[in-house]
């Protein structure tokens, strides 16, 4: 039993210094490759028009792309309308389907209110709905400013309920039916250090989307979220993960061994915002290839244990006699 503590303690600090240290994708991830093509029929989003908040960059412009592709009229609305219309530009190129771009900050009441004004004259009220657009960045909760908590709690939770209700509203007053879905993260379920206003801002928009699900599908609308772990996109990790040294350690926690790819995203948003969802409301879809569950476990990080490591510790589990 002495030598075999002593071969495990040996082995035990193996495990400590092999912990982390793979870089990209794990070989296994080859098992779960990501289907980059578009999942639904062409033309499920014809004659349709599609409305998404941040949708000039990043997962945004990757949805709108898809449904683009997919036959929808799209506006996109952010703060940058260089960037909006560049990508504006550049969809519509690729599916030959009018993509419009419209400037607005949805922190501002007024500025969403006055962005739906001209989408109605451009496209008519949207069927589709895509809350997107955030803000984030990790920070000792201890640095944050009063400024800083509301710079992100404004884009977050305060901008998703002010194009949520204006929309809403003038839905209602259409007697129009709508799908919205609010992309948020695996984190608004659990909380997070360090980025403790994004979460307590996802939080929020959970429980707003479970609360207007419940609420207004006697006017026709759904409302369903999708939560995404790490997802590469230059606006989250220059954020998130400013030096590039965490990203080793996301691939290591996550079980299919690799990052989410924006398309792979946009298809599920596509999914869930289609007639083939039309029984779906209500719903939180977990998108984050196991992650959340990989770090949710208590023993979880005996995945890395070996066979034979395996092999002593059975026989000192064994060994043991009374309690
Ligand atoms: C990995 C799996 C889970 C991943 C989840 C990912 C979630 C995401 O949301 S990723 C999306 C990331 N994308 C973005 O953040 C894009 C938009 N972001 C921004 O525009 C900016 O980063 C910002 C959110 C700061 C908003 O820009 P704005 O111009 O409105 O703000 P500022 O005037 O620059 O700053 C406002 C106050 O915040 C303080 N602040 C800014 N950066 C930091 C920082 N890194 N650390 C601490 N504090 C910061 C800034 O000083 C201002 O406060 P004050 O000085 O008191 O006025
Ligand atoms: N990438 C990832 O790993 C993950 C991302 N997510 C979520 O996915 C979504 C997209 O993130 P991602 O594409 O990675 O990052 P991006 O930074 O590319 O996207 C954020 C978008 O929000 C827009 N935005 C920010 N502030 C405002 C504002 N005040 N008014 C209007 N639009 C605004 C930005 O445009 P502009 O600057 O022009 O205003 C930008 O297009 C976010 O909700 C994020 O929380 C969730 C989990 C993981």
């Amino acid at each position: 039993l002495t030598l075999l503590s002593q071969q495990f303690s040996q082995t035990e600090s193996w495990f400590h210094r092999s912990a982390g240290l793979q870089s990209g994708s794990a070989p296994h991830s080859q098992l779960f490759p990501p289907a980059e093509g578009v999942m639904l029929p062409p033309e499920s989003f014809k004659n349709r028009v599609v409305f998404i908040t941040g949708g000039g960059t990043g997962l945004g412009r990757a949805m709108a792309t898809v449904l683009s592709q997919l036959g929808a009229q799209c506006v996109i609305a952010s703060r940058k309308l260089d960037v909006l219309q560049q990508t504006a530009e550049d969809i519509c190129s690729r599916t030959g389907n009018k993509v419009h771009a419209l400037q607005c900050d949805v922190r501002d009441p007024q500025a969403v209110s006055h962005c739906v004004d001209q989408m109605t004259s451009l496209t008519g009220l949207p069927d589709v709905i895509i809350n997107n657009a955030a803000g984030n960045f990790i920070c000792p909760s201890e640095r944050l400013s009063p400024n800083a908590w509301k710079s992100i709690t404004d884009i977050v939770l305060n901008g998703t309920a002010f194009v949520t209700l204006e929309l809403g509203k003038r839905l209602i007053q259409d007697q129009r039916g709508a799908s919205f879905l609010a992309i948020t993260t695996i984190y608004a379920e659990s909380g997070s250090g360090f980025v403790a206003p994004s979460a307590s801002a996802k939080a929020g928009v959970e429980a707003l989307y479970k609360s207007l699900a419940a609420e207004w599908g006697r006017y026709g609308h759904r409302f369903n979220i999708i939560q995404p772990g790490p997802i590469k996109t230059k606006g989250a990790f220059s954020r998130l993960d400013p030096t590039g040294k965490f990203e080793k350690g996301m691939i290591d926690r996550i079980p299919t061994g690799r990052l989410g790819t924006p398309a792979e995203l946009a298809n599920l948003a596509a999914y869930l915002s289609s007639d083939y969802a039309s029984w779906i409301s209500g719903a939180v879809m977990r998108f984050d290839g196991g992650e959340y569950v990989s770090m949710a476990g208590e023993f979880n990080d005996l995945r890395r244990v070996t066979p034979d490591q395996w092999k002593m510790m059975e026989a000192m589990i064994r060994s043991t006699k009374g309690s």
